[in-house]
């Protein structure tokens, strides 16, 4: 297992040259759950990420918002170990990813799910890669049933549920290892409006009552905003931060927030934020 890391230990300077610890700035802010440092990325030679950095909060949900093709889904996928870097690193509270206890919920729930398995079946699947047992698995879906607070037949089929439906398997698969750290890929983009109010509300509040760390990829700026702690808004590549809002609505939200005049203040900022890095300009 990776040295747990140590938020001051590792200031390059030499011993004697070290100023007074009091004096100090801090590594990360307190409170920093996930550090990404000198994170590096191409693609055919092009450069995505150029030395990176971020330390994301713990039990907050960071919505990560950026112009097409800057590289959101790249991010999250470097820090799930889906994909790989060519520099820097990815630390959970100084761990690597392999060993840190992770969730990913893809786009598309229909390749995310097993076809040939009934939804319960696909939710236990991954408990058996971490020792937990099938009594244990089904009080775990049982009570995520409650906290969701939605009828799905769990003895169903994937192609038998309807698209939220299978989204929901998919999001309880994720959330049924109890992860320290969960990552979403527009989970809510192959979804009618309707559905995909319901299934933020539910969502928000759920992730919000579990204290999990959640990266949240999405497209859709009133979404980014709504579910967040904070939102991370991203460049055009070679990608950098434009900024990273606080996000310090009340929960649980609901969709009469989305009028709210505070709501509709940071979202006003956001896409302000965003229009300049779309622009290439920095951001006022
Ligand atoms: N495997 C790959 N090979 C080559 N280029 C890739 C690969 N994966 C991604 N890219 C390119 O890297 C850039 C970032 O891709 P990524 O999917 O991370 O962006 P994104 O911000 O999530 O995009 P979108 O807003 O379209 O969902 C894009 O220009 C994409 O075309």
């Amino acid at each position: 297992m990776a040295a747990v890391l140590q938020p001051e230990a590792d200031l390059a300077a030499p011993a004697g040259a070290l100023p007074p610890l009091a004096r100090r700035p801090p590594r990360f802010p307190p409170g920093t759950h996930i550090t990404i440092e000198g994170l590096t990325k191409s693609f055919a030679g092009q450069p995505v990420y150029q030395g990176f950095e971020l330390a994301l909060p713990r039990a907050q949900l960071t919505s990560v918002f950026g112009p097409n093709g800057c590289g959101k889904s790249t991010l999250i996928n470097m820090m799930a170990g889906i994909l790989p870097h060519e520099g820097g690193q990815v630390l959970f509270d100084g761990k690597t990813v392999q060993d840190t206890r992770i969730g990913y919920v893809f786009q598309n729930y229909r390749e995310a799910l097993f076809p040939w398995r009934r939804a319960l079946d696909n939710i236990l699947y991954p408990l058996k890669f971490i020792g937990v047992s099938r009594a244990e698995g089904l009080e775990r879906i049982e009570q995520l049933v409650q906290e969701f607070d939605v009828r799905v037949d769990l003895h169903r089929y994937p192609y038998e549920l309807s698209g939220g439906q299978q989204q929901l398997v998919s999001i309880m698969r994720a959330l049924v290892v109890e992860p320290e750290v969960l990552f979403m890929d527009e989970p809510f983009s192959a979804l009618d409006y309707e559905l995909t109010l319901l299934m933020r509300e539910r969502l928000q509040k759920v992730l919000h009552e579990r204290k999990v760390t959640t990266l949240l990829v999405s497209h859709d700026l009133e979404e980014a905003v709504y579910m967040a702690d904070k939102v991370l808004l991203l460049t055009r590549r070679p990608t950098t931060i434009a900024d990273f809002v606080d996000v310090p609505l009340p929960r649980p939200r609901d969709t009469g927030m989305l009028t709210s005049d505070a709501f509709v203040a940071l979202k006003r900022h956001c896409l302000a934020v965003f229009q300049q890095a779309v622009r290439g300009g920095v951001p006022a």
